[in-house]
């Protein structure tokens, strides 16, 4: 049973989306109690529940204010928004972030042996896709006369078995394409996961637990690209040092009790710090170089 006073989270059950989604609601302090096969799961310490569905579903579930939050992929969300609004269906939401994961392209594929010299060629095909008005979309933009063909699955195998000429899917690394014979012709919608809300207003208690959850997934994000930097560097270098430490205009520089040439500098970096400018320090005569995650930042 869920009660309507929890806030109610779609979460993609099982898929590319589950793991980093439920992954980032642990990481901003949602303890989950998730049993297999289970619809629901319960937070044990929020007002909050989740419901593990199909990815296909979130957003109609957000739409239809079943749920109030949702995570779900840019391509499904703006497919259900294309399709709902074909038929004149409520198709409201509201983007509160988008995510670091999910990344993927919606492309149209054709076999190896396709002689593809431009969209042009694709007039009169048939195009294998789930993704039927991401693509009508795409082929209206474009003046392409082709005809999309709607599969909800195995759409790499349909020139293959003769269903279509092409095909329009996800694309990652390009690995599925590669092992079915296939090479990307164009990218039609570049997509990422994103956190949805429902459009009709939340009841106060659960729009002040939103307004809280929102900057921690913030503080996640910068932590996840930030390090924090410890070294130890010559004064005399102290300026060169301080030039190669990215966002570091300011750094923590504390004096060592054993070496006065020397000086300790903690920094966080909004980046990364390269092998490359690792070498560079190190070359400048600074000694005990880390680099460290840093796990939650606020302020
Ligand atoms: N190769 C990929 N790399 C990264 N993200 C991807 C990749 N493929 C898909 N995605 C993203 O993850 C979403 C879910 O993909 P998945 O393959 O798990 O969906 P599905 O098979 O439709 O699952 P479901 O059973 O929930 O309907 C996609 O809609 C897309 O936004
Ligand atoms: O370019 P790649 O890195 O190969 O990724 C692309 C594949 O990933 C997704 O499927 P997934 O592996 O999630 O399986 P599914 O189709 O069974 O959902 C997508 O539907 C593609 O088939
Ligand atoms: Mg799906």
């Amino acid at each position: 049973m869920t009660d309507k006073n929890r806030l109610r989270i779609a979460v993609q059950k099982k898929g590319r989306l589950s793991d980093e989604s439920i992954k980032l609601l642990k990481a901003i302090g949602v303890k989950l109690s998730i049993r297999d096969r289970l619809l629901i799961a319960h937070s044990t310490n929020l007002p909050i529940d989740l419901l593990l569905v199909r990815d296909d579903d979130i957003p109609g579930l957000v739409m239809d204010g079943i749920a109030d939050l949702g995570f779900i992929g840019e391509n499904e969300l703006e497919e259900k928004m294309l399709e709902r609004q074909a038929s004149n269906e409520p198709a409201e939401y509201k983007t509160l972030k988008r995510l670091e994961y999910g990344g993927c392209r919606l492309s149209i594929a054709v076999p190896n042996e396709f002689d593809y010299k431009g969209l042009e060629s694709l007039n009169q095909t048939k195009i294998a896709t789930t993704y039927p008005y991401l693509l009508k979309r795409f082929l209206v933009a474009n003046n392409i006369n082709a005809q999309p063909v709607m599969l909800t699955g195995s759409v790499e195998v349909a020139p293959r078995a003769g269903i279509a000429e092409a095909i329009c899917d996800l694309v990652s690394t390009g690995a599925t394409l590669e092992a079915n014979g296939l090479e990307e012709a164009t990218e039609i919608f570049v997509s990422k996961a994103v956190l949805i809300q429902k459009s009709e207003a939340l009841t106060a208690e659960k729009q002040k637990l939103v307004d809280t959850l929102l900057p921690r997934i913030n503080g996640v994000m910068q932590a996840k690209e930030s390090k924090y930097i410890m070294l130890h560097a010559p004064i005399a270098k102290l300026e060169e040092v301080k030039k190669l430490l990215p966002g570091a205009e300011d750094p923590t520089v504390l004096p060592l009790s054993e070496n006065s040439d020397q000086a300790a500098i903690h920094v966080v970096s909004p980046e990364n710090l390269f092998w490359e400018t690792m070498e560079q320090l190190k070359a400048l005569g600074c000694t005990s170089i880390l680099v460290m995650p840093i796990e939650k930042m606020m302020g």
